[in-house]
């Protein structure tokens, strides 16, 4: 009988894996970049020696080719190829690529986590409800900001040093948004606010699993992360407990006032108003409110840690550079004694320096590749001539459109704090070259309201502190594989008034 070591069998099953997991690539797709190792293929310097490795890539093959990369192809976009994908949503899926990463089906039980049809509400919500009352939400923002920034940074008599200052900013933007979602009664709960503010940093490990699996099959990592939810374990159950514990008795609380007050109720504005008023509301019915407390955590995950990342690495930005600081104190100091103190929207329009500041600031945010997409239709052919086949992942090539020297100049990399102060280009404005909102049908609805709350936080925390870096020079932010996350050195905050 013949007999096979423990090598020999994984020496088998490494050939069988190569042999069906060898990508191939049709005549007229993309070109897919050479590579030396069997299996792994392009994955080390996707990981490792992102920058160099992708740049390369461009100058070689051009602005649309192929990487192999955790046993799947994908198709990275630049130029004109990227800007087909936000023209073209029917054919380009966000949501299957994001679901992949974070499993949100299988976390958001009650209202099956987002797809294509979902997403059309939120951004609908957001668009509506919270972007477009802007004029409205201002007042809370400020009010609550200003209790945030109390609460996490202080007084600051003596200087501070904080080294997670992301977990920090996170919880003064938590503040004002989990008061837009559910108004200021149920957001006076602690818990509450707690919950918003922690779920998706609760989420982040799934985040950073490495798709191992993957060289066997994709779907074998979605299986084997997801497999302790299959086992009851979700660390979304115990938020939603929180949340519904606490808008339960304001729900009962408006209805009775609805009964009372008839055509005289004063609706509240907020998103559970505004989910009250949905014709499938009914709290009384089984699984009918934890329903709206899931698509509150998809506003939740949605809004929360990307206004709280833009605010953050701003934060980073201007510890670095004192000039700036000084500059963007000057503009603040005229706008609060020409409103004394109480910011509307207009005059948040008006702070056109911090405005420039935070586009470059987010033009900065440093991935070098983001927003992957799945092709869902037969095939797609871009207008340089090369095809996709159905199931494709793409990703855009987000680092050569956000330092693009045809849009920056030849100093694109460096960072320009007022580059767009006379350049009729807002924070808000998505363009070919300023993608980091998405582009085109999608683009994110949500970005009028996060621009305006980071620039408020901004403004009113130059007014009060001085920030500087413990090392006294520019941090850079951590780079894990194409992504970024805010540095972890120290940021020492002073009072600004105390210190003079
Ligand atoms: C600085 C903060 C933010 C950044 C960088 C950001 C970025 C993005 C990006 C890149 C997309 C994908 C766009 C595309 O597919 O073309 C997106 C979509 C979306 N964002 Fe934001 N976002 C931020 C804040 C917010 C906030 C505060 C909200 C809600 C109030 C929000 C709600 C949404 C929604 C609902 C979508 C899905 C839109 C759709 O698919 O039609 N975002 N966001």
């Amino acid at each position: 009988m013949i007999e096979f070591s423990a090598f020999q069998i994984f020496v088998i099953f490494m050939i069988i894996l190569y042999i069906i997991r060898r990508p191939r690539i049709g005549k007229s797709e993309p070109p897919l970049v050479p590579y030396s190792i069997p299996i792994l293929g392009h994955t080390y310097n996707y990981l490792f020696n992102t920058k160099k490795f992708f740049k390369e890539c461009k100058e070689q093959y051009g602005g649309c080719f192929s990487i192999y990369v955790f046993g799947q192809v994908m198709t990275i976009l630049s130029g004109d190829s990227l800007i087909e994908v936000f023209r073209n949503p029917d054919d380009f899926d966000l949501i299957s690529a994001a679901n992949e990463v974070l499993p949100l089906q299988h976390l958001l039980v009650y209202n099956g986590g987002t797809n294509r049809e979902s997403v059309k509400f939120h951004a609908k919500t957001a668009r509506e409800q919270v972007s477009g009352k802007l004029d409205l939400n201002i007042g809370i923002v400020q009010k609550y900001l200003l209790k945030g920034m109390e609460k996490w940074i202080g007084d600051c008599n003596d200087p501070k040093t904080i080294y997670n200052a992301w977990n920090m900013v996170n919880g003064i933007i938590s503040l004002p948004i989990a008061n837009i979602l559910v108004g200021e009664e149920a957001a006076s709960h602690e818990d509450l606010v707690k919950s918003f503010e922690n779920l998706a940093f609760d989420l982040g490990p799934l985040l950073i699993i490495p798709p191992i699996l993957s060289f066997i099959h994709p779907k074998l990592h979605e299986f084997v992360i997801t497999l302790p939810m299959k086992f009851g374990w979700n660390p979304v159950s115990r938020h939603r407990e929180v949340v519904m514990n606490r808008v339960k008795p304001v729900i009962e609380k408006r209805l009775k006032e609805k009964n009372v007050f008839g055509d005289n109720y004063k609706p509240y504005n907020d998103i559970l108003e505004y989910y009250m008023n949905q014709p499938d509301f009914d709290h009384t019915k089984p699984n009918n409110l934890p329903y709206h407390v899931d698509n509150l955590f998809v506003m939740t995950f949605v809004s929360i840690n990307t206004t709280s990342r833009a605010a953050v690495d701003a934060l980073y930005d201007l510890a670095g550079r004192p000039e700036v600081l000084n500059e963007l104190y000057e503009e603040a100091l005229t706008i609060d004694k020409e409103c004394n103190g109480l910011v509307t929207l207009t005059d948040v329009q008006k702070m056109v320096k911090l405005d420039s500041f935070v586009k470059e600031s987010l033009r900065h945010a440093g991935n070098i590749i983001n927003l992957a997409h799945y092709m869902i239709s037969k095939s797609f052919t871009f207008s340089n001539g090369f095809t996709i086949p159905k199931g494709r992942k793409t990703i855009l090539y987000f680092d050569d459109a956000l330092k693009s020297k045809e849009y920056y100049g030849n100093d694109a990399e460096e960072f320009k704090p007022f580059q767009f102060v006379n350049a009729n280009s807002p924070a808000t404005k998505v363009d070919r070259s300023y993608i980091i909102f998405g582009g085109g049908k999608h683009a994110c609805p949500g970005r009028f309201f996060a621009v305006n709350e980071t620039k408020l936080f901004l403004h009113k925390f130059i007014l009060k502190y001085k920030v500087s870096t413990k090392s006294g020079k520019i941090e850079e932010k951590l780079l894990i594989g194409p992504y970024t996350i805010p540095s972890r050195s120290g940021l020492v905050f002073e009072n600004k008034v105390k210190n003079k």
